[in-house]
């Protein structure tokens, strides 16, 4: 009715002549039978012919609505998917934290999907039923009353019935939809990382942990099916009860002359239609209470809202943006793990046009303090403050889009053109910018030298292209993007010399004019930071330049010891 009210007005019209001229048929039919009439097919063509157009009509509405539902499901299903993922991405990242990326995208596809079905299963069906068993009840009542109304008395306790039933069955539903996203998690992350799976021959491992989780929402499905197996069969048999009382009653009726064989056939059909129509209702409910309960948890992340909100909040004109980064008294743990202080009283300060890089232990708080920077996460106390302002007050989503750059080590690349990937650093920039972003970050040559240059198409996770070739369309990306502060997290992995250079030189002409926040893996590469920070357990205990730290003797000349000592890493 929502959908079109014209057709279903229109059906439910149909419903209620159909029965009535049925019976009309069937009195001619009888009186002629009767009296044993000649003009037996005189009188017969005029209603058999209404009969037949109403059919036809019939016909042609049952098309409409079914080619109107189709059209409005894709559209709806198309809709719960972009509103959907546009709330995803809006999370913090303390709700990714949280959540395996295969059970998000089970919500996407899976479970939009199971809406879809269900919605256009159950209006297709439903409506038809609805405006059936509407059309029929009018036309029952146009001839016995009584009788209908003995219906409707009975009615409310089987739909009151089957409503518990069905509270009971979407709760089944909802866990059996949480395992099965739980099964695709575990394939997403063995097949996203493969080559982990691989390298240390954990296929069959794998395959048992995805079969158990499988298994699991197998069973869930069973009992689901089993609980909606009762309802149908229960649901069948009161109908049927309910129609063989209907056609007792008439009988009845027909015995004591109180009504024709037309008006019991007309009674027939109304009361089979009836129950024809409830009967596939029941067989709908299953599909409903999957399609409630996947509407449900597609809802439930569609009105998620960020505790940190991507915008709103000042901006600092660029002219006047010194790029003055500071770290005042932070404390902070993780959501995921509010038990554990990773910060404590965290203070420091990034300089202008400096570059500071930070060094400790593995597990002391490095890329924690990035990640603060790029308000990723809300400190829990204390500030960090750019220009003297704190970053609460700003626009996040200007601040990482606009102000601050990160360039990881290891960079992932999307799965598209090259051009692509390094235009991801400023959208709105020309080919041309893109050249001269490459050029700079020494990666024009090797771009140019693949078959289709710039339009080369990187893997899903760019594996067409070697880690210093990476590195270095990454540093293009930043480049493009051009922040006023940096912040470079070292790759854990060591390049080859030649690649090490070509890397080194781009880096150092991104790092140019900018402040720049270096999370170092390798003590090697900092000596030359204008401050070297050392961290452990999420507070500053040394900072100073590299010969004044290494003159020091304390934890900065330590930890130089036992790189050494470990080779080239921390
Ligand atoms: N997303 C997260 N959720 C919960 N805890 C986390 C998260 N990220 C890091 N941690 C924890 O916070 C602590 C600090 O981690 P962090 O990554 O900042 O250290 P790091 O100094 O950068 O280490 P590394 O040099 O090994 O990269 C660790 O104990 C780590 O287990």
């Amino acid at each position: 009715f929502l959908i079109s009210p014209q057709l279903a007005l229109g059906s439910a019209l149909l419903n209620i002549q159909i029965p009535l001229m049925l019976g009309s048929v069937v009195n001619v039919v009888s009186e002629c039978m009767a009296d044993q009439q000649q003009n037996y097919l005189q009188m017969i063509v005029p209603p058999a012919s209404r009969l037949m157009a109403v059919y036809a009509l019939q016909g042609v509405l049952s098309f409409g609505y079914i080619w109107l539902l189709a059209a409005v499901g894709e559209r709806m299903a198309a809709r719960m998917r972009v509103a959907l993922f546009e709330n995803l991405v809006q999370q913090d990242m303390a709700f990714f934290d949280s959540h395996m990326t295969g059970q998000l995208v089970d919500r996407l596809t899976s479970d939009v999907q199971d809406f879809k079905s269900s919605f256009k299963l159950c209006i297709s069906q439903g409506l038809r039923s609805v405006t059936q068993v509407t059309g029929c009840f009018v036309s029952l009542y146009l001839i016995s009353p009584k009788l209908t109304g003995l219906l409707v008395l009975v009615m409310p306790t089987v739909v009151a019935g089957g409503g518990m039933i069905g509270s009971g069955l979407r709760t089944l539903s909802r866990a059996a939809q949480e395992q099965v996203a739980k099964g695709t998690a575990v394939a997403n992350e063995a097949l996203g990382n493969i080559r982990t799976v691989r390298a240390f021959a954990m296929e069959e491992k794998e395959s048992r942990l995805y079969a158990d989780e499988v298994n699991k929402a197998g069973r869930l499905n069973e009992m689901l099916g089993l609980g909606i197996g009762v309802f149908q069969g229960a649901a069948n048999f009161v109908l049927n009860g309910i129609v063989l009382g209907v056609l007792f009653s008439g009988g009845l009726m027909l015995s004591t002359n109180d009504m024709s064989a037309g008006d019991l056939m007309s009674f027939l059909a109304a009361a089979q239609m009836i129950q024809r129509s409830l009967a596939s209702v029941s067989i709908l409910f299953g599909q409903a209470v999957r399609g409630v309960s996947a509407g449900a948890r597609v809802l439930e992340y569609m009105q998620l809202e960020p505790t940190i909100p991507r915008t709103g909040g000042r901006k600092i004109p660029f002219h006047s943006l010194f790029g003055t980064v500071e770290f005042k008294d932070v404390s902070f743990s993780y959501p995921t793990r509010p038990d554990q202080q990773v910060l404590n009283n965290f203070n420091l300060v990034l300089p202008p046009c400096k570059v500071v890089a930070l060094c400790g232990m593995s597990g002391a708080g490095k890329s924690t303090v990035a990640a603060l920077l790029e308000r990723f996460y809300d400190v829990e106390g204390g500030s960090v403050r750019l220009d003297g302002k704190d970053i609460r007050e700003m626009d996040a989503t200007w601040l990482r889009g606009r102000v601050i750059g990160f360039i990881h080590q290891e960079p992932v690349l999307f799965a598209t053109s090259i051009l692509e990937n390094i235009r991801y650093g400023k959208p709105t920039a020309t080919d041309r910018e893109v050249y001269e972003a490459a050029k700079l970050a020494n990666a024009d040559g090797f771009i140019r030298d693949f078959p289709e240059g710039y339009d080369t198409v990187v893997g899903e996770r760019g594996i067409t292209v070697s880690g210093g070739q990476k590195q270095r369309i990454a540093i293009a990306r930043a480049l493009l993007k051009n922040p006023s502060v940096l912040v470079l997290d070292e790759a854990t992995s060591a390049l080859d010399a030649d690649s090490e250079r070509l890397v080194q030189e781009a880096l150092e002409r991104v790092m140019k004019g900018r402040t720049v926040l270096i999370i170092a893996h390798r003590l090697s590469t900092i000596e030359n930071a204008d401050v070297i920070v050392v961290m452990s357990k999420g507070r500053v205990v040394e900072q100073g330049t590299h010969s004044e730290l290494k003159r020091k003797g304390g934890m900065y000349a330590d930890l130089i010891r036992r790189q050494t000592e470990n080779g080239n890493r921390l």
